[in-house]
């Protein structure tokens, strides 16, 4: 197998008044909306689960996590990143650096771009550097909805 591997991943959730979001393990303040879905919904998270997984054939969260156990309900999903992780790592692989697209119309997450970066490149046991976090409107086009895209290179270890 090649010293170096690309993944990518992508989440999308529905928002719902009267929820809370978060977005890489942030509780993100005064969200007007949060994500429909059978865990906590951190899409980001999920997305960068998936990235992982798929940079080394994997699969997917929904094979390991699937949303029809009730054991999942409310689910932390740093606990998903974190089995992700160790999958990754006892294949003998680790990430070197992240690339993550959000795409939410309300609120602003500009302030939170640090944070963000910080929280995820710990679960990952990375520098802060290594996370580059992009935040995009739909333009309107999906007020209802938050999107992330996330690509990781991960490289073998000795
Ligand atoms: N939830 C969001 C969405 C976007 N931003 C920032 O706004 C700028 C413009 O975004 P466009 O989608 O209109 O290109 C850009 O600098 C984003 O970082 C944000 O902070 N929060
Ligand atoms: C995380 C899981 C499991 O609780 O469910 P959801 O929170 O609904 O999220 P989704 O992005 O649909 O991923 C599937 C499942 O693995």
């Amino acid at each position: 197998m090649s010293s170096v591997r690309i993944g990518y991943g992508e989440d999308a959730h529905r928002l719902e008044a009267g929820r809370e979001l978060w977005l890489g393990g942030l509780k993100v303040p005064d969200a007007p909306a949060g994500a429909v879905a059978h865990s906590d919904g951190d899409a980001v998270l999920h997305a960068v689960a998936d990235a992982l997984l798929s940079g080394l054939a994997l699969g997917d969260i929904g094979q390991y996590f699937p949303d029809t156990d009730p054991a999942h309900a409310g689910l932390d999903s740093r606990v998903i990143v974190r089995r992700c992780l160790e999958l990754v790592q006892q294949r003998g692989y680790l990430p070197q650096n992240v690339a993550l697209v959000v795409t939410l119309d309300r609120p602003k997450l500009g302030p939170l771009r640090q944070q963000i970066a910080q929280s995820v490149a710990a679960l990952l046991a990375l520098d802060e550097g290594a996370v580059g976090v992009s935040f995009k409107t739909s333009e309107g086009l999906a007020p209802a909805h938050v999107q992330v895209r996330v690509t990781v290179l991960l490289a073998a270890h000795d």
